[in-house]
């Protein structure tokens, strides 16, 4: 299927195709997969994830290695991509993320607050952006409301908008927790009924079953679950999330069967900055290669 078709199926505004046109086929492999770098956690988990190594604190440090790297986007918060951004405009995707919040209050009641407008990413250049949602947190109802505007706006604006759809809450904690096969096979599917153009999920975990209904108590394989992630977001393009820092044959595991699974792409973000340069660049290397394998032309 060629690009142009499979982007139409997907029944975007000319401006959503053209911008996920140039994600997807003009960046990276250039060959409809696609490798993000996620640089948030400055916000989300605070300076304390940039102690493995300090030159990750750089935001120029990861816009440089986001093109080093090959990636088809970086993601950044607004105050980093007004201040950082600029001197690579244009060079590597910017995904602007609209909303946000710290580690520092407990996530009870989880929202991610908004602080930024599809306006700010169309200001900026961007080419899409992310909104995190917490699918199951006892502030859902808040969240859907917040998040109808930023779906309106990027219909209007023709931006592409990209679901970091992730479970959150006690409720999801009696389930098997946020990596379960149950709140993340239910996350990419709210995502889609919500309107993602991408939904970013994180990996399943089948053998996390505690509570949940009786048909997630079949004995499901990582790979099956993860295809059936793919399966729920239907016609919402699927990105993997990387967690925090694990063993590359872990990553690239996970990767393989991700896309195997018919995921879009992997946004991988401490995994690839918490080490030194020349093997953050061998990292991303070897994820190109399973990228390279699973090509949608
Ligand atoms: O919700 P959590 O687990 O704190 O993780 C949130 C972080 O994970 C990401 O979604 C992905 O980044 P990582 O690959 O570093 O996990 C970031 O965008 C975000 O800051």
């Amino acid at each position: 299927m060629s690009a142009r078709q499979r982007l139409a199926d997907c029944g975007l505004s000319a401006g959503k195709k053209a911008r996920l046109h140039r994600i997807l086929y003009k960046h990276g492999l250039c060959n409809g997969t696609a490798l993000f770098l996620p640089y948030d956690q400055g916000l989300e988990h605070g300076p304390r994830d940039f102690f493995a190594d300090p030159v990750a604190a750089d935001p120029r440090y990861i816009v440089r290695l986001a093109l080093e790297g090959g990636f088809n986007g970086i993601v950044i918060q607004v105050g980093l991509a007004e201040k950082f951004y600029w001197d690579f405009a244009g060079e590597v995707p910017l995904i602007l993320k609209l909303n946000g919040k710290t580690d520092i209050p407990s996530d009870a009641r989880a929202l991610s607050p908004l602080h930024a407008s599809v306006e700010d990413a169309v200001r900026l250049g961007a080419d899409a952006v992310g909104y995190t949602l917490y699918v199951g947190s006892p502030a859902q109802d808040a969240d859907f409301a917040q998040y109808r505007k930023v779906r309106e706006q990027a219909q209007r604006l023709g931006m592409p908008l990209i679901v970091w759809a992730y479970p959150r809450g006690e409720a999801v904690e009696h389930k098997g927790g946020k990596d379960s096969f149950y709140a993340v096979h239910y996350a990419a599917r709210v995502a889609s009924e919500l309107g993602a153009d991408m939904v970013k999920v994180n990996f399943p975990h089948p053998e996390k079953r505690v509570d949940v209904p009786a048909a997630y108590a079949d004995e499901f394989s990582s790979q099956e679950a993860m295809d059936a992630v793919v399966q729920a977001a239907n016609r919402t393009l699927v990105l993997v999330s990387g967690g925090s820092r694990t063993g590359d044959d872990v990553m690239f595991e996970k990767a393989h069967e991700s896309m195997a699974a018919g995921a879009t792409g992997l946004i991988f973000g401490r995994n690839i900055w918490q080490r030194d340069h020349d093997e953050s660049l061998r990292f991303v290397e070897r994820l190109r290669q399973i990228l390279a394998k699973y090509p949608t032309p």
